[in-house]
């Protein structure tokens, strides 16, 4: 990723991407303190449209703030710095990856006196789980490994070191052959997916696992206001992973994953193994909505 012609914002100004580096004592990359955001921006018929671009800034904000993190600009002119970010780079879509670290300003746990700096990068990303998994839907497994107690990491924060125990849960998953992981809090309750928030559909009832270890994703809120809009009944209740064995339907949302569905867990079939009628209803006004065919959410679209 390091090797490629384009720009990154980097503590205030446009850089050139060979150049947007950090030093290897960068207190951040040894300590895990550091949070980050992953946005889209998708080509629609006025332009380019980042998505939910201040609900996705407000997040790294709240993440910094629950971390005591500083960050040095405020919100407008972070979601500035990302729109410069994608016109910069001539991308007509493409995911968006803000980052405030400490830097090499000093070492030991604390990052009393370590720099905060800011780092904005796009590029074009596809489909995260495979344009197959999008169409006919994905494997998962069940980790073996427990999503963080709400008392260790702060699950509201988006924070890099969080993702250590999704890659655990990750690679654990894609070495048996599934694509992704699903992980359960320390109760045994699901929790998420390594990457994505989870939704399964039974009788026409739309659930979620009750937030508490998972991540607030956005996608995961324009689910719940997609699924309002087109009448279908949605319950956010403590679910067990037999609870999704049962289900009629299944899919993760995410940014990177979108709208995914779920054809097995546990090499158990969910429903027919296909895509559902409710998921692809709702993958459908998700992908109208932020390709701008729906006028009733364009203030979710940040036009550049
Ligand atoms: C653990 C987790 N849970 C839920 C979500 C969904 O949140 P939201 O994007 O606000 O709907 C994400 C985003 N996962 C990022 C992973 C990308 C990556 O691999 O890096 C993403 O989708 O950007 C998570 O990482």
């Amino acid at each position: 990723m390091s090797d490629r012609d384009g720009f990154i914002w980097y503590d205030g100004k446009l850089v050139p991407w060979r150049e947007a580096t950090t030093h290897v004592l960068t207190h951040s990359l040894h300590y895990g303190l550091a949070v980050f955001e992953g946005l889209r921006a998708y080509a629609t018929e006025r332009g380019t449209a980042i998505f939910r671009l201040r609900e996705h800034t407000q997040r790294l904000l709240n993440s910094a703030k629950i971390y005591m993190m500083p960050i040095p600009w405020p919100l407008e002119e972070l979601m500035e710095a990302q729109k410069e970010v994608v016109r910069a780079n001539n991308l007509e879509s493409c995911y968006i990856r803000p980052i405030a670290f400490y830097g090499s300003e000093k070492m030991g746990v604390s990052p009393k006196g370590a720099k905060v700096h800011v780092a904005i990068a796009a590029w074009p990303w596809g489909a995260y789980l495979g344009e197959d998994g999008l169409e006919r839907g994905i494997r998962i497994k069940t980790a073996s490994f427990q999503r963080q107690h709400v008392n260790v990491t702060m699950p509201r924060a988006k924070l890099s070191s969080t993702y250590a125990n999704s890659i655990l849960a990750n690679m654990e998953a894609t070495s048996q052959g599934y694509d992704e992981a699903l992980l359960l809090d320390t109760q045994g309750f699901v929790a998420e997916g390594a990457g994505e928030n989870l939704f399964v559909v039974k009788d026409g009832v739309l659930y979620e696992p009750e937030i508490a270890a998972a991540l607030t994703g956005i996608t995961r809120d324009t689910v719940i206001r997609i699924a309002e809009e087109l009448g279908i009944p949605f319950v956010s209740r403590r679910l067990t992973r037999d609870d999704i064995y049962i289900a009629d339907e299944a899919f993760f949302s995410g940014t990177a994953a979108e709208i995914t569905p779920i054809r097995e867990l546990d090499d158990r079939v969910i429903g027919e193994g296909k895509r559902g009628p409710v998921t692809a209803r709702i993958q459908q006004r998700f992908f109208d909505i932020v390709a701008g065919r729906a006028p009733e959410y364009d203030h979710w679209l940040a036009y550049l």
